[in-house]
């Protein structure tokens, strides 16, 4: 039989697939959040168990060891971390908890990552008890627990590529209801170290059914440090799922934490993003305005923040000509854009949508050229150089005083701009620009 389907080889396939942008992460909490179940959910998706071990161990605490193991939560297989501490009795306050983390002279994203996650925890523990930060002591175990989640958690993500990752989503965090008992006796869950942090951070709760406690200060806390924004997975090209048990496996729900790892499929390699900000456009048809108001009107609108604006001819009811007046705004210029339209034109209605707009990367160079400059944008795919725009006006100028064409100048200043090669802000001529 013939074969009418290709597909492609291995290599050709992932070359395909391949993208070009930063490690990015999304992280499901739906089902509540611990440090443990995101280190171990982390340890699933790839990143190495040997330099989690490595990095704790510089750690100068009581020797922990740390294994993983498979387990099946609600009938689905996921990693579970068992971590061995001893009970050494130790009351550790968030100074000294730094001090230990900064001793332990990891990388300095590892470091920051982690003293940032420990102060995210005390500080909620300080607000919700009413006592100054140096006052919170974490307590025996757990503190020993908590350091080699958070400090675990941070070596993780580094070993992923993930710490300097613009985009780490976290979606909506379960925390359960009912109580929970603690060294201070049964509290409400959430617990109010949970409700601090994620109220702080901005995270959106997803409703559950469980009556148990889902996500823990620790886990929280983790949670915060690592979004960059709260919502559903963001762009990437998917690399690795990692599935992380909690301890109990309840009946009602698998008591895991998923995280999926990948590279961002809407990012250069620099992070740079290819979406701009969502804009609104605004239009409106219009068939009875004196037609010297339009180029008055298309100024006023540039003048206070429009992206764009411009007429379409177009053929109106009952056969009349008219124009279809379209403006690209940012949302916050969008009143200002549509009281001019409305009292410009006396339209009774305008019609806004939103729209997605798609950015090179781009700079803006200055070329000399006798003894003025002509301004050129370029803008980049990725690192390639693709488009090369002088400024018109700047070009006419020139070529009027050095009395020679301008298609001229415009070819010699493209051809110039295209050889220089100067990647963006790397020349004293060259500045970003946001337009
Ligand atoms: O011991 C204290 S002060 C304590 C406070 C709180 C507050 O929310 S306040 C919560 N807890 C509970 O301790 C365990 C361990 O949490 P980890 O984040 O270390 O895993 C958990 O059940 C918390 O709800 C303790
Ligand atoms: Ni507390």
């Amino acid at each position: 039989m013939t074969e009418l389907l290709t597909t492609a080889e291995p290599a050709e396939a992932a070359e395909a697939g391949a993208a070009t942008g930063p490690a990015a992460l999304w992280v499901d909490p739906s089902n509540g959040a611990a440090g443990d179940m995101l280190l171990a959910a982390l340890l699933d998706a790839g990143a190495s168990l040997a330099a989690v071990r490595q990095g704790v161990a510089r750690l100068a605490v009581e020797p922990v060891a740390l294994e993983l193991e498979a387990v099946r939560r609600h009938g689905l297989r996921a990693a579970r971390l068992i971590v061995t501490a001893p009970d050494s009795g130790t009351h550790r306050d968030l100074a000294a908890v730094t001090a230990i983390i900064t001793r332990a002279a990891l990388p300095p994203a590892v470091h920051a990552f982690a003293v940032s996650a420990f102060n995210t925890l005390a500080r909620a523990e300080a607000r919700v008890h009413g006592v100054p930060l140096a006052d919170i002591h974490f307590h025996e175990v757990g503190a020993l627990d908590a350091v080699v989640d958070l400090v675990g958690c941070a070596l993780a993500l580094a070993d992923l590529g993930l710490l300097d990752a613009p985009a780490r989503v976290v979606g909506p965090v379960a925390v359960g209801s009912g109580t929970v008992r603690t060294g201070h006796g049964p509290m409400p869950v959430p617990v109010p170290a949970v409700l601090e942090i994620l109220s702080g951070a901005g995270a959106p709760i997803a409703a559950h059914p469980a009556a148990m406690e889902l996500c823990t200060p620790s886990g929280a806390a983790l949670l915060a440090t690592i979004a960059t924004s709260w919502g559903p997975p963001p762009a990437l090209v998917p690399h690795s799922v990692g599935v992380g048990a909690g301890t109990k496996d309840p009946p009602g729900h698998p008591n895991i934490l998923r995280v999926l790892v990948g590279t961002s499929a809407d990012r250069d390699a620099d992070g740079t993003p290819w979406l701009g900000e969502p804009l609104h456009r605004v239009d409106t048809t219009i068939d009875d305005v004196d037609p010297r108001v339009w180029p008055d009107l298309l100024e006023q609108l540039r003048a206070v923040g429009a992206a764009d604006a411009w007429c379409t001819p177009v053929l109106m009811r009952k056969g009349r000509p008219g124009q279809l007046l379209s403006v690209l705004t940012a949302p916050a210029q969008l009143d200002l854009v549509c009281r001019l339209v409305f009292t410009y034109t006396g339209t009774l209605g305008v019609r806004v949508s939103t729209v997605q707009r798609r950015r090179l990367r781009r700079d803006q160079i200055a070329m000399p050229y006798g003894d003025a400059a002509v301004r050129v944008k370029r803008g980049y795919l990725g690192d390639r150089l693709v488009s090369v725009q002088p400024e018109y006006d700047d070009a006419l100028a020139v070529a009027q005083r050095a009395d020679v064409p301008v298609a001229r100048v415009l070819d010699e200043v493209r051809a110039v701009a295209r050889g220089a090669g100067a990647p963006p802000e790397a020349g004293p001529l060259s500045e970003a620009t946001t337009a």
